[in-house]
């Protein structure tokens, strides 16, 4: 099994602008041997500047499908939406040919909207081209948190569900979110973090198993035949 590897930048700005190129170059290749090209972004506080580079990349946008790797449950209006974050931040130039798949429906919870959903996402080739993946303070990536009620159905590497819906105590607002499957299969999979305390948390996740109280240990351990990228800048 191919163990993570770990990229250290001296500056976000350096390491915004190296994963963007990495992630560009994947895009462009898919383009260019099949014709499309999928990728799953993360929402939160961290992309924003990951968004600015790769929003001015030349590529063929109109042949991009993006899709978050989870969603909390409110309009894109919003200031927690991270399909709004995405809008703002990287389809806000050439990026804006790329087609942007919503989780939000409008349903009153995640869980009435699940059918639409799986229906929706069921749809996306796969395996993504590129995921790049988050983490909390709390060792949850996408909407895998602690103590979710069904994180063993959301982790379950054989899970056939393509989306779930997630209620946790540190969510905040309920959340919809890619299983596990959907994304430790991509081609180019990235945890992209930034600080000291997320650098020691990410060290605290990888030395240990316990993966009900830091989820974003599934991803780390997942088994791939190419390895998962960190990427780090203080
Ligand atoms: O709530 C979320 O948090 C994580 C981490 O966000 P950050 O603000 O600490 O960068 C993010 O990866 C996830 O997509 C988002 O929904």
């Amino acid at each position: 099994m191919a163990e993570p590897v770990f990229h250290e930048y001296q500056t976000r700005e350096a390491l915004a602008e190296a994963l963007a190129a990495g992630v560009a170059a994947v895009l462009a290749g898919a383009i260019a041997t099949r014709g499309s090209a999928t990728l799953a972004v993360s929402g939160g506080s961290t992309p924003k500047l990951f968004f600015k580079h790769l929003g001015r990349a030349e590529i063929e946008w109109k042949n991009v499908e993006i899709t978050l790797v989870d969603e909390r449950w409110v309009p894109e209006t919003s200031d927690r939406s991270n399909h709004a974050l995405v809008r703002r931040h990287l389809l806000n130039g050439v990026a804006s040919a790329a087609n942007l798949l919503p989780f939000y429906t409008g349903h009153e919870t995640p869980e009435e909207a699940l059918d639409d959903l799986k229906h929706r996402y069921c749809r996306v080739a796969r395996p993504f081209d590129a995921v790049i993946l988050g983490m909390g303070t709390d060792g949850h990536t996408a909407s895998f948190f602690p103590g979710a009620d069904n994180l063993d159905a959301v982790l379950h590497p054989d899970g056939h569900d393509e989306v779930a819906a997630v209620r946790a105590p540190g969510a905040g607002e309920p959340r919809i979110t890619l299983t596990l499957p959907m994304l430790v299969d991509a081609r180019l999979l990235a945890l992209h973090i930034e600080g000291e305390e997320k650098r020691a948390i990410y060290g605290e996740a990888i030395e240990g198993d316990d993966v009900e109280a830091m989820p974003v240990r599934a991803v780390l351990k997942a088994r791939r035949t190419e390895p998962l990228n960190v990427f780090w800048a203080p």
